[in-house]
């Protein structure tokens, strides 16, 4: 018998997630049925939609959610080899079964030189987040002025990268100098601490001051109620996350969109990167073959040791990570 430690959701969350909101148990896993893998977590994600999703998709006692790249040690299903490596959501465990539906194997030839674990973050969800978000929701042209928050973050560092590679102006914010730096490295025509300017409306002015065509929006809030007041005729908005809401236990109220909207005439629309799963390989092969060619950068916060998942996930949460949060088990 194989045993599983896995984390769960002890208490479901009440403003901040803690520590004690958290459990970890060990379970004994079943032998497998035919048709049936036994995967080992090599690298976990620790992503934001956990926390809004735990609340409407857990119950109290439920494994963690979240997706993770795995090895599969033992096989009943000739299509997935032992030794082979794949993504699946297994939750925030060291080893699970799968029948194989939900796991896709890691893009082929994955490049010796590239760490798997980018297949969490810049050759995965966040990535195509990022491609299908800019390109399909902002629909930017060359010349068009982009704005990104949370901008040296898993999805906003390829915003900021892609939207370059077309041929935009791109300003980003991130919460520390040390992110910005990194930002204006990659590429950023303009970047800021958005924690330390003055003005949060200023430092937008002074970055664009003709306004911004696209906002791709990870944080909404106050900052997104600056930011759109800054948009151009016809602007396009990406409503991406509102990681700025997540922790709240009341619903802000923030001051009214419609009469900027209908000013300038701005297009917002919401999304879920899930809506594209039917073109996830067109994405994922563009990010590979920019990533190789150097044209998209990326950097990897790694945390280590399964014991360690929750303050990793806290500090996600508070800004700690720099790029994208994995957990090396
Ligand atoms: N719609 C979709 O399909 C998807 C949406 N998302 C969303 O994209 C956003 C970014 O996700 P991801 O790139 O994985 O995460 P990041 O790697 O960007 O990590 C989260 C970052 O959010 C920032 N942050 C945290 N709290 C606040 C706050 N109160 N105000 C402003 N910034 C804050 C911090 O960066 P900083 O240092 O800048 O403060 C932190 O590092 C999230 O909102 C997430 O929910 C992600 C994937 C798919
Ligand atoms: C306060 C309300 C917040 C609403 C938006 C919440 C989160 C946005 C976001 O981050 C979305 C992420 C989507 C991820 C998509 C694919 C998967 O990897 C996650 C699957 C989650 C699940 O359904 O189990």
């Amino acid at each position: 018998m194989v045993k599983a430690k896995v984390w769960t959701l002890k208490n479901h969350f009440q403003g901040f997630p803690k520590a004690s909101d958290f459990e970890l148990k060990e379970v004994e896993l079943p032998k497998l049925k035919d048709g049936e893998v036994l995967l080992a977590s090599v690298f976990l994600s620790l992503d934001p939609y956990m926390r809004p999703y735990s609340q409407k998709s857990l119950k109290e006692g439920d494994k963690m959610m979240g997706s993770q790249v795995a090895r599969i040690v033992e096989s009943k299903n000739p299509t997935y080899h032992i030794g082979a490596f794949a993504v699946a959501n297994g939750g925030w465990t060291t080893h699970f079964i799968s029948d194989g539906k939900d796991l896709q194997l890691l893009p082929t030839p994955w490049p010796e030189t590239l760490p798997i674990s980018l297949a969490l973050g810049t050759i995965g969800m966040p990535g195509l987040t990022a491609y299908f978000g800019l390109f399909e929701i902002c629909r930017i042209k060359s010349g068009d002025i982009l704005l990104v928050n949370s901008a040296a973050g898993a999805v906003g560092a390829v915003v900021g990268q892609l939207a370059k590679i077309g041929g935009c102006k791109v300003v980003g914010c991130a919460g520390s100098d040390k992110k910005v730096a990194y930002l204006k490295q990659i590429g950023f025509d303009e970047a800021f601490n958005y924690k330390t300017v003055g003005s949060l409306e200023e430092a937008l002015r002074k970055a664009s001051p003709s306004g911004y065509d696209c906002y791709f929006d990870n944080v909404g809030g106050e900052f997104s109620d600056i930011a759109l007041r800054q948009m151009k005729k016809y602007g396009r908005i990406a409503v991406c996350g509102a990681i700025s809401l997540y922790n709240d236990e009341e619903l802000q109220k923030g001051p009214y969109v419609q009469v900027p909207m209908i000013y300038q005439e701005l297009c917002m629309e919401g999304f879920i990167v899930s809506r594209w799963n039917n073109r996830r390989e067109e994405g994922l092969k563009a990010l590979l073959k920019w990533v190789v060619e150097g044209k998209i950068k990326y950097h990897e916060d790694v945390t280590e040791g399964f014991e360690n998942m929750p303050a990793a996930f806290m500090g996600m949460l508070k800004g700690d990570n720099f790029g994208k949060a994995i957990l090396k088990m």
